[in-house]
């Protein structure tokens, strides 16, 4: 029988095998997200977290195994940075009104308590000031700050989020890390991929250590252990100690 863990899950992954061109990636993936957690992705350069992401947004096919989703679920995914084009002529609250599509469809006219829907959001990620800015005048923080306020309008409730933090400063950082935790708080399932271990363990219930493989899938505690993390080469394998009195100089 299963654990109510595992029957709260909104996301499962059963011997999931993933391919970018004619290489494997990721192979025999199998375990779930339970609705709320909070998890880091996390591994060495090349493990295989954003084609992870990518496959759970729907964006990469299985090239074996599955990803069942609970139905009717709203999902958010935000890619890594580079992913999206600054340059397009919107201003902020443009960008962060398209968050209301999935609800409401593309090209309607924004109605007065959606306008204050994106004022809120806005408001909630420190960019209220710059709602009217054109799109390619903002910061690289700020741009990921907005695109974040869209995520917030999107409702979702699974957010897969690739290195958001990536191009933040440490204020910045913090108060969307206290976002992340809100929105578990609030029963959405947060998929992040992260490198900073010290933010993983203060603020994440669950890790996924990848290396091609999983290496480790569990609570923080258990994940970012010193024999996980050697193995998925995250941490150097020091050399054993020289005994005292060896050196013959
Ligand atoms: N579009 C692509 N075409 C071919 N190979 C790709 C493509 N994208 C990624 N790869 C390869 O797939 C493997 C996994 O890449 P992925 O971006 O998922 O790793 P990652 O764990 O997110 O790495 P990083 O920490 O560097 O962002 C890498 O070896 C990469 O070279």
């Amino acid at each position: 029988m299963s654990s109510d863990a595992e029957r709260s899950a909104v996301l499962r992954l059963d011997g999931l095998c993933l391919q970018r061109g004619a290489r494997t990636v990721l192979k025999d993936l199998s375990g779930h997200f339970a609705a709320g957690s909070l998890t880091a992705v996390i591994g060495p350069n090349g493990a295989g977290k954003s084609t992870l992401l990518a496959a759970l947004a729907g964006e990469i096919p299985p090239a074996a195994g599955a990803i069942l989703r609970a139905p009717g679920l709203r999902l958010g995914y935000l890619p890594q940075l580079s992913a999206l084009d600054r340059y397009f002529p919107l201003q902020v609250h443009e960008v962060v009104a398209l968050g209301l599509w999935p609800r409401l469809g593309p090209w309607r006219r924004q109605t007065r308590s959606q306008r204050g829907l994106v004022q809120a959001a806005l408001h909630e990620v420190g960019l209220a000031d710059l709602a009217h800015q054109p799109l390619q005048t903002l910061s690289t923080g700020q741009f990921q700050r907005m695109l974040f306020a869209r995520l917030i309008l999107q409702d979702a409730q699974i957010l897969l989020l690739d290195e958001p933090f990536a191009a933040m400063d440490e204020p910045s950082t913090q108060e969307l890390l206290a976002l992340l935790q809100r929105w578990s708080a609030q029963g959405r399932t947060v998929v992040t991929v992260l490198h900073d271990l010290a933010q993983v363990r203060e603020h994440f219930s669950h890790a996924l250590l990848l290396a091609g493989h999983a290496v480790a899938w569990g609570p923080v505690a258990e994940v970012l252990q010193p024999a996980p993390l050697q193995r998925a080469g995250y941490l150097p394998v020091l050399p054993a100690p020289v005994p005292r009195g060896s050196c013959s100089a």
